[in-house]
């Protein structure tokens, strides 16, 4: 009798599985790579199709996409992240200071096309299921859907770059957004002339991956783990 294999059944083919992981571990926040050419208009379908079959509570999909091909759109939302740039880098003094102002935290001019994902706080009615206790979790769903389009995106080769240094307010009024809807994330989108290995803090010496055994616990906070052999596989794990 053939040997059964757990899963089996429902597991990808290898060549699909390497497939996936890779555009996880390739997957980057791409700032300074861009390249002018256009998306497509079906991959970018594609793109948006992967977002809207991300997970969301209560089946919720309290997403929206801002399409935002418009230089003049474009030129007001980079106008608002200089202005909140300038905030941030208060924030460091000295050596860490000089590091900040010369790190690159956004491709919206650069990148072919931005999209805003947002997130309808009120989709769905009173109450949605699953909603009850931890309000948040549209905005977590909105943010699965975020990962679902760079995932696909790396897929296609094409990077995305996720810019946050704006002020929310500020980029509601200039997309004209409803009071109920969210700006969650603002994106860039376009081909790159590469994707770097690491991501671009890590190699700028800004923050580096941290050890995966070292966050991985056991049946409480600080545990160690019962498996022995899951503890030194995690040991073994890329960084
Ligand atoms: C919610 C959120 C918000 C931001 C980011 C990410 C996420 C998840 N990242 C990208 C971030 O710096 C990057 O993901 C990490 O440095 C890890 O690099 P890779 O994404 O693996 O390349 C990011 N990058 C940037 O240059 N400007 C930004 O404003 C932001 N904002």
């Amino acid at each position: 009798m053939a040997e059964h294999r757990v899963g089996a059944d429902h597991a990808f083919s290898e060549a699909q599985r390497d497939g996936l992981y890779r555009a996880i571990h390739e997957r980057r926040d791409v700032r300074a790579q861009f390249l002018p050419d256009p998306v497509p208009t079906e991959v970018l379908a594609r793109l948006l199709d992967a977002a809207h079959h991300a997970p969301s509570v209560g089946f919720m999909q309290p997403w929206d996409f801002l399409v935002i091909d418009s230089l003049a759109v474009r030129e007001r939302v980079h106008r608002l992240f200089l202005r909140e740039n300038a905030k941030a880098a208060e924030h460091y003094a000295g050596d860490r200071g000089e590091t900040y102002r010369r790190l690159k935290l956004e491709g919206i001019l650069e990148s072919p096309l931005n999209l805003c994902i947002t997130c309808d706080r009120t989709r769905g009615g009173e109450h949605v299921l699953g909603r009850n206790s931890i309000v948040e979790t549209d905005l977590f769903s909105t943010c699965l859907a975020v990962q679902n389009l760079w995932l696909a995106a790396r897929a296609e080769g094409i990077g995305v770059g996720w810019v946050s240094i704006l002020d929310q307010e500020e980029l509601a009024e200039v997309l004209g957004l409803p009071e109920q809807v969210y700006p969650l994330a603002y994106l860039c989108l376009g081909y790159v002339s590469e994707f770097l290995e690491q991501p671009e803090l890590a190699r700028s010496g800004w923050r580096q991956r941290l050890p995966l055994a070292e966050l991985v616990h056991g049946n409480g906070w600080g545990e160690p783990l019962a498996d022995e052999a899951l503890q030194e596989a995690l040991a073994g794990e890329r960084s």
